[in-house]
């Protein structure tokens, strides 16, 4: 039987090996993780990850060719091929901190499997790393006086977080990957930037992007308006890129996509400061509830812009109602209390004081910074709307002007 192997148990290996695992009953599947809370988890019914229809996945292979463990040595040294699927994130110290993708999971992965090989093996790299990176692992990799031969394949990971199941059985493509998270977040960025201009003149911005997504060389899809994106990816790619940029004497070209971020930021500042100017240039003391926390329909907080948000009007010193399903309060306030990039390192690098959570309201404003609510239902049972991008409510627009 051939074996594969997934070193790293997270929202990309944990997933594509259960749907590999599914799609081909005669290959054993081992993923395997070094965090024991999380093979912990897969190995009983409360997944570590929550995605619409992998439970159903797990439960079909778990046992029978899908297998979760810590013997992360064991099934390495007994696999055929071993995908990598460990973190990439934005490193907080050293060279390019705050910028440049952390190769450090990567790096100590590469060595381990080296030592441990008995046979020749194809290692796969399915975490996003830059496009040399396979030159540099194969080197460290075939370096060994063992006479085993490893062939590195790039094959990074195109599945999004909410759609993961569906994106796997229908996979994209495969190549580009930085280029393609550099082009996502402009259009977002792009589509955002006109958002604001539409409160500014009274037009709408869903009808914008559904004009503009009607040439056939723009395209309808990305072009959602919303208080910014977020994720584990976009940032930390399009920094990895800025720096990439920067390294190679482009500080025009860096420049230009840095702009990317700084509407994003701006976006989630921007909303802020309309929920404070709207509700009377204040929201000291005042209650806000803010429902969903995490990103699309997952569980996952990893640079959610509700965490930016809640931060904006925790400054301003709102009281703040956060509920969301799938998030637990730890978590809510594990992430309020975190530095930036701190979220996607070793949880005992992460700070752990709370802030102060209360429980769910239900509140008379609404401002809906992703344009999910029907606003004329609401509004028509007395809620006082604010939606990103479109007419503001008769009541808002007799409000003195902003600040
Ligand atoms: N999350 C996404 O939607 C997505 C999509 C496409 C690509 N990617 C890329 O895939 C990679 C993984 O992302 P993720 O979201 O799955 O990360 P993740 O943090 O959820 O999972 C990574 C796992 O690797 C484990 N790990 C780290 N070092 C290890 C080691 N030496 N041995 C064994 N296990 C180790 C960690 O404990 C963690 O559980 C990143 O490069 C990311 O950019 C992510
Ligand atoms: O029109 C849109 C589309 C998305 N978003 C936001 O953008 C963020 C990212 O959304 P999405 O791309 O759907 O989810 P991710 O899981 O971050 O997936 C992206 O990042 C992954 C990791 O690299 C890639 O594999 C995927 O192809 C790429 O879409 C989220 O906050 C969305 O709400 C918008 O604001 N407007």
């Amino acid at each position: 039987m051939v074996k594969i192997c997934c070193i790293g148990a997270g929202y990309v290996g944990g997933p594509t090996m259960a749907v590999i695992a599914l799609k081909c009953p005669e290959i054993e599947v081992a993923v395997v993780d070094i965090s024991v809370s999380r093979i912990t988890a897969w190995n009983t019914d409360a997944h570590p990850i929550y995605e619409p229809g992998l439970d159903e996945v797990v439960k079909k292979c778990r046992g029978k060719n899908l297998f979760f463990s810590t013997d992360v040595e064991k099934h390495v040294s007994e696999t055929d091929i071993v995908f990598v699927s460990v973190k990439t994130p934005t490193k907080t110290q050293g060279l390019g901190a705050g910028k440049a993708a952390d190769l450090t999971y990567w790096e100590s992965a590469a060595p381990m499997i080296a030592d441990v090989s008995k046979s020749n093996k194809i290692v796969v790299e399915k975490s996003t790393v830059l496009v040399k990176t396979a030159e540099a692992i194969e080197k460290i990799l075939n370096h060994n006086s063992k006479g085993i031969d490893f062939q590195i394949l790039s094959n990074p990971e195109f599945l999004a977080e909410g759609t993961e199941i569906k994106d796997l059985f229908n996979p994209d493509r495969s190549h580009s990957k930085l280029a393609a998270n550099a082009f996502l977040p402009q259009r977002i960025s792009s589509v955002n930037a006109m958002s604001a201009l539409c409160e500014a003149t009274g037009a709408d911005v869903s009808q914008v992007s559904h004009a503009v997504g009607k040439d056939a060389r723009i395209g309808p899809k990305f072009l959602n308006a919303s208080v910014g994106f977020g994720g584990s990816c976009f940032q930390k790619d399009i920094l990895n890129l800025i720096y990439i940029c920067e390294c190679n004497g482009l500080p025009e070209v860096a420049n230009y996509w840095k702009q990317v971020i700084k509407i994003n930021d701006y976006q989630k500042t921007r909303f802020v400061n309309q929920i404070v100017s709207l509700m009377f240039n204040t929201v000291s003391g005042k209650k806000i509830a803010i429902l969903g926390f995490a990103l699309k329909d997952t569980g996952d907080t990893r640079e959610t812009p509700a965490i930016d948000v809640c931060k904006g009007l925790l400054g301003y010193k709102a009281r703040l109602s956060i509920y969301d399903p799938q998030v637990n309060e730890e978590q809510i306030q594990r992430d309020l209390a975190m530095n930036k990039f701190d979220w996607d390192h070793p949880i005992h690098l992460q700070p752990t004081s709370p802030t102060s959570i209360k429980q769910v309201n239900i509140p008379s404003f609404i401002f809906d910074g992703w344009n999910v609510v029907d606003e004329g239902k609401l509004r028509a049972i007395g809620f006082i709307v604010y939606p990103i991008g479109k007419p503001l409510d008769q009541w808002l627009k007799d409000m003195p002007p902003l600040a």
